[in-house]
């Protein structure tokens, strides 16, 4: 830090000296050459024609340089006509108005005075700036000394992420083991998810578990400082936590650095994150990934990161945080009601139930703002009361979307379509796995359900694609069939998206509808393919054969649809072991 703020002073101080000397030298040098003749001198001079040029002022003394370039200086007559004498002798007349040099001069010092003032007065406050981030930024680093007690047992819920983060300690711990049998390290772990979900908190328990230092940014951090300071600053981060060999870094927010980075950019700003991202980038490809350093960085908005973040070698690894369901939000419930006073009749089952929609954050700060009620008035313990008086401070102010737990009938649709979708899966294509349904939101849709294709297929069947579709008309058809032809909800649209791409790939691409037969109708239509009327009268008529067979099969199996969606009313989410359990038992 000294050494970057003394390091511009000097700059600064040196520009100064050099400017001063090279005017010094040269009104010196004029000075020292100029030879002085008598006013008689110059007339003989004149009349032999030695002269070039004469500068007039109405000085004392007035100055010219001979044919040979050099200068004189003479007794200024101060004649009338004196002018005109000289131009008859064919000499350049300049008029100066007097005390040029020494105005040029006192000229030159006042600018560079006003300069210096100017320079000295920006590198002061630079400095504080850059002091100033500096400072946050190394106590930002020091919090990496800082003994860590954070360890998974203060995540709840988030099973899966913890399971995957868990093999990331045995990485950091022993990154020699991995490399003996030649398997390449994990280096960056992307954490994406709605906010206040623990993506933070997932990142700590990583490095408390591993025993090793934390160190924590924010992406938006890099952004409002000096140009090349953010690229720097990633830069120094790294070196840093190289010299602690192992650890975790964390880049909260990293959308601020990493967003899609566009071909040209027009501002300042942009080009300014483009390159602390590359610097990142760089920075992640440096490492080895046998060094034991693992960096985490979290995101509300994984649509906007650059792809080049996703890329193998940096961000690979990407987990959804998602927001908890009833049993993790009683366990997230019960963590944080362990240090308070509640009483015996405080029933945070109830409080989970009544909790739809709610983040990790927001369940802690309900239980704070109830140890803040119970403690202004007084009281010995927490009770009912005074959580009901905390829940309405904290959805104070919320969008009604976000209190839609009030809307029971909503989550009776989101479950009995998410329900459709995966009956439809048991079905007709037993070999998918399920791997959770879900009525919470996730990033990717309104209600959360989950597919795995089984991976080691290297084509796709016709029947395979069938039934593909017809799980994508799983929902819409359980909507349908349990709440009628009317009640039906635009729940169902990125289904129909993807029935409509399969659709028009199978006709148009494979080949696959016999009535349209093998051409590829996508080469041959290009764009006015969805135009044309006899593809769209197959399309038609495929797409409501199967949604009359998906209705058929959810009707003879309505009891189990029943059943899963009362599960999932009452659970929010359930697994797999859970789904086949409930469909072998009604079957
Ligand atoms: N799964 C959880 N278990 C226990 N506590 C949680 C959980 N999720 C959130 N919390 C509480 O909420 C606080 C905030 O969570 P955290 O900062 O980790 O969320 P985040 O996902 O990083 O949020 P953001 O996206 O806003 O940065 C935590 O310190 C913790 O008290
Ligand atoms: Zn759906």
């Amino acid at each position: 830090m000294e050494l970057l703020k003394s390091k511009k002073v000097l700059i600064v101080l040196i520009a100064v000296m050099v400017l001063v000397l090279v005017s010094i030298f040269v009104f010196f040098r004029n000075d020292t050459q100029i030879k002085k003749i008598s006013y008689v001198e110059f007339n003989e001079n004149l009349e032999n024609s030695n002269i070039k040029t004469v500068y007039l002022s109405q000085d004392a003394k007035i100055t010219g340089e001979f044919k040979d370039g050099s200068l004189f200086e003479t007794d200024n007559p101060r004649a009338e006509g004196f002018k005109e004498r000289l131009l008859g002798y064919g000499i350049n007349v300049w008029e100066t108005n007097g005390n040029n040099t020494i105005k040029d001069i006192l000229t030159i010092f006042f600018v560079l005075i006003v300069f210096g003032g100017f320079f000295y007065f920006l590198n002061k406050n630079s400095s504080k700036q850059a002091q100033k981030e500096m400072t946050q930024m190394s106590t930002i680093e020091d919090a990496g000394n800082v003994p860590f007690s954070t360890t998974f047992d203060d995540v709840a819920g988030n099973e899966e992420v913890k399971e995957n983060l868990r093999e990331m300690v045995d990485f950091i711990r022993e990154p020699e083991k991995y490399e003996r049998y030649g398997a390449r390290m994990p280096r960056g772990v992307l954490l994406y998810g709605p906010p206040g979900t623990g993506k933070t908190l997932l990142a700590k328990a990583l490095a408390g578990e591993a025993k090793v230092p934390f160190y924590a940014v924010t992406g938006s951090d890099f952004i409002q400082v000096y140009a090349g300071l953010g690229a720097s600053r990633i830069r120094s981060l790294f070196k840093k936590a190289r010299g602690a060999e192992k650890c975790v870094i964390f880049i909260d927010e990293i959308d601020a650095l990493g967003k899609k980075r566009k071909g040209s950019s027009a501002n300042g700003a942009s080009d300014e994150s483009d390159r602390t991202l590359n610097a990142l980038l760089t920075e992640m490809s440096g490492f080895k990934g046998n060094e034991g350093i693992i960096v985490v960085a979290a995101t509300n908005r994984i649509d906007t990161l650059d792809e080049a973040l996703l890329r193998p070698g940096r961000f690979d690894r990407q987990l959804e945080v998602g927001l908890p369901d009833i049993n993790a939000r009683y366990k997230i419930l019960e963590l944080h009601s362990k240090n308070k006073p509640i009483s015996d009749s405080v029933d945070l089952k109830r409080i989970a139930y009544q909790t739809v929609y709610f983040s990790g954050a927001k369940l802690e700060s309900l239980m704070n703002e109830s140890a803040m009620i119970a403690a202004r008035f007084n009281h010995s313990s927490i009770d009912m009361n005074h959580i009901d008086k905390a829940f309405y401070t904290v959805i104070a102010g919320e969008e009604k979307k976000d209190r839609s737990y009030i809307s029971l009938e909503e989550r009776k649709v989101t479950a009995y379509h998410e329900a459709g979708h995966a009956l439809v899966t048991k079905l007709v294509s037993p070999l998918n796995r399920v791997t959770k349904i879900s009525i919470i939101p996730s990033t990717k849709g309104a209600g959360g359900f989950s597919m795995n294709i089984p991976p080691d297929k290297l084509y796709q069947s016709k029947e395979d694609i069938l039934n593909h579709i017809m799980i994508a008309l799983g929902g819409r058809a359980a909507e349908e069939l349990i709440f009628g032809k009317d009640k039906i909800t635009t729940g169902a649209s990125n289904d129909l998206q993807k029935t409509t791409d399969m659709i028009f790939a199978m006709i148009a691409k494979y080949g696959m509808d016999k009535e349209a037969g093998l051409l590829n109708y996508e080469l041959l239509l290009g764009d006015s393919l969805g135009n044309n009327a006899y593809i769209l009268d197959r399309a038609k008529s495929i797409v409501n054969e199967l949604y009359s067979n998906t209705l058929q099969i959810l009707k003879e199996n309505i009891y189990t649809l029943e059943s899963i969606t009362n599960s999932l009313l009452e659970n929010e989410s359930i697994d797999e072991e859970e789904l086949d359990k409930i469909i072998n038992k009604c079957a």
